[in-house]
């Protein structure tokens, strides 16, 4: 990389300025110490250059001079609001946008924070009671039309830092299937209705040790089933040793969601999250993604079961459909999962070689208000929606992943760092640690709307302003043939009282509407 290059700014971090740029080899992307890697992505990376200041990048390329040392960078976080505004660098790149990507060497690191911020717990913690988990061991919120506890929060956008103390917490509503079972209606046990002395044994539900205080999904054997049969054909005959039926791995999931590994064949690594390394590879022939999990272990594997039980009852054309669990022999957990080919929105937000079209991007919005209306209807909370989690395909058209596979995680997560999702994209309510509800997912759509709009990683909040969102300075960079409606539609989602922002429906309504206003794009 030659210094004096043509670099442009395309965001900013944490841990430094996000940019990107072209040399005679075509173009990098700098995350700070981070890396950014993809499928069928050529890309360079040049990491660490941040925090050293030196030449250590993966092409040996010298740090820009006017990157400051990854210290004096938190110093600046800590007193955000004296800092001068970044200004907006334009895009000076009329060619493609991102050239050839070289996927690195592999690598578990994601590509993006996804955990709070090291300031946002320092000022938390030091601040009494912010940031601490709210009391979960509550009742459940009503399911069939999901009412959400009383949000008590009553700070408005201005909240001012001596407001940070959150007020008492009621239960956060947990994320749960719409139907509730009535055990009382349930059908006997296997066992009671079947008089054969080989049967196996039902498959008893495993508990995750120390569960958190959040109710847990009723697990499967609780659900109404009267016209499931007598006998459970699915089991295979366990072998018996020692009047002891041996358990199989492959019990500790539904049978029905057990794929065989032998079933799968793997190709590439595509990406990685906190939880998992994800590979596209192929289901008996059929293109599938396939996420090992980095952690097998009790805890998991009931953390994993307990999810399995929401996932399955998940079915919509946008969002992403769970196809079943593996376990290879070194018994590591494999999710699996329909392939999207169209990677992330993030990267086609960020790195994407062709500009989307506001048709396309009311259409991604769309998809996605779709498919948070559906979680809405059914009292599910993603809790993770950023523009990782939204998945593409070759037309462009949306799908929402993740889906609750990174609740099962954060509970555990919530044990220890306090809230969950992904700081940039969380609502301020659980940055509080106030009481919440499905309204956090629509913030958390708004600033997705934020990345669509401007292209841009969404600015990083801050404890001293209760992590409101600067809508001022979101306006600034929207663009000038940005659908106003658009933009409005973002502010009206990131307010930062719940009960100002609009329901998913609303949403729905809007971008549908807007949507439809706007002309085809042009061939
Ligand atoms: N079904 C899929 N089809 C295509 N690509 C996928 C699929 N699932 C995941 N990926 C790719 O793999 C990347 C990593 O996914 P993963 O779910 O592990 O992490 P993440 O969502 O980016 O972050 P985290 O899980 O840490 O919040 C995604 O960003 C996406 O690019």
């Amino acid at each position: 990389m030659n210094i004096g290059m043509k670099v442009r700014e395309i965001g900013t971090g944490q841990i430094g300025v996000v940019e990107k740029g072209n040399n005679s080899n075509g173009y990098y992307v700098n995350f700070g110490s981070r890396k950014n890697w993809k499928k069928g992505n050529e890309l360079e990376i040049i990491h660490n250059t941040i925090a050293s200041g030196a030449s250590n990048s993966a092409s040996g390329a010298p740090a820009r001079s006017n990157i400051q040392p990854i210290q004096q960078q938190q110093q600046q976080q800590a007193i955000p609001l004296k800092q001068p505004p970044k200004p907006t660098v334009q895009s000076e790149d009329p060619g493609p946008r991102f050239g050839n990507f070289k996927l690195p060497a592999k690598s578990s690191s994601p590509k993006y924070s996804t955990l709070p911020s090291r300031a946002f717990f320092e000022a938390a913690s030091a601040s009494n009671d912010i940031g601490k988990k709210p009391a979960m061991n509550g009742s459940r919120p009503g399911i069939p039309n999901f009412e959400p506890p009383t949000v008590n929060n009553t700070q408005n956008d201005q909240i001012s830092s001596t407001q940070l103390k959150p007020t008492s917490v009621q239960q956060p509503p947990p994320i749960v299937p719409k139907r509730q079972p009535n055990v009382q209606q349930q059908p006997p046990p296997l066992q009671q209705t079947t008089q054969q002395p080989q049967q196996p044994p039902p498959l008893q539900q495993k508990q995750p040790p120390q569960q958190p205080s959040i109710q847990t999904p009723p697990p499967l054997v609780q659900k109404p089933q009267p016209l499931q049969k007598p006998t459970n054909i699915n089991i295979p005959p366990q072998p018996i040793q020692n009047n002891k039926v041996q358990p199989s791995p492959r019990n500790e999931f539904n049978e029905t969601w057990n794929i065989d590994f032998g079933e799968l064949l793997f190709e590439n690594e595509i990406g990685s999250g906190k939880y998992g390394v994800v590979s596209v590879g192929k289901w008996l022939g059929t293109p599938v993604a396939i996420k090992r999990l980095l952690e097998n272990n009790d805890e998991t594997n009931g953390l994993v079961e307990r999810e399995i039980q929401i996932l399955k009852e998940i079915r919509h054309p946008q969002i992403v459909q769970f196809l079943g669990v593996s376990r290879n022999t070194d018994n590591e957990i494999h999710i699996i999962t329909e392939f999207m080919d169209g990677g992330d929105l993030f990267d086609a937000l960020i790195f994407g070689d062709v500009p989307l079209s506001w048709k396309e991007k009311l259409r991604i919005a769309l998809d996605l208000a779709q498919s948070c209306r559906y979680l809405q209807a059914r009292g599910i909370l993603h809790r993770d929606l950023k523009s990782q989690n939204v998945l593409l395909n070759s037309s462009k058209r949306a799908k929402l992943c993740d889906l609750g596979l990174a609740r099962v995680f954060d509970d555990r997560i919530n044990k220890r760092l306090t809230c969950v999702g992904s700081d940039r994209w969380m609502a301020p309510e659980i940055s509080m640690g106030e009481n919440y509800d499905y309204k956090i997912d629509v913030f958390s759509y708004g600033i997705v709307l934020v990345e669509i709009i401007t292209e841009k990683i969404p600015d990083e909040r801050y404890p001293q302003r209760a992590f409101a969102f600067d809508a001022q300075a979101f306006l600034k960079k929207v663009p000038a043939d940005c659908p106003q409606e658009f933009a409005k539609l973002t502010v009206e989602c990131t307010k930062t009282n719940p009960k100002d922002r609009p329901s998913f429906l609303k949403i729905l309504e809007i971008v549908e509407e807007l949507y439809e206003s706007l002309p085809e794009d042009e061939e």
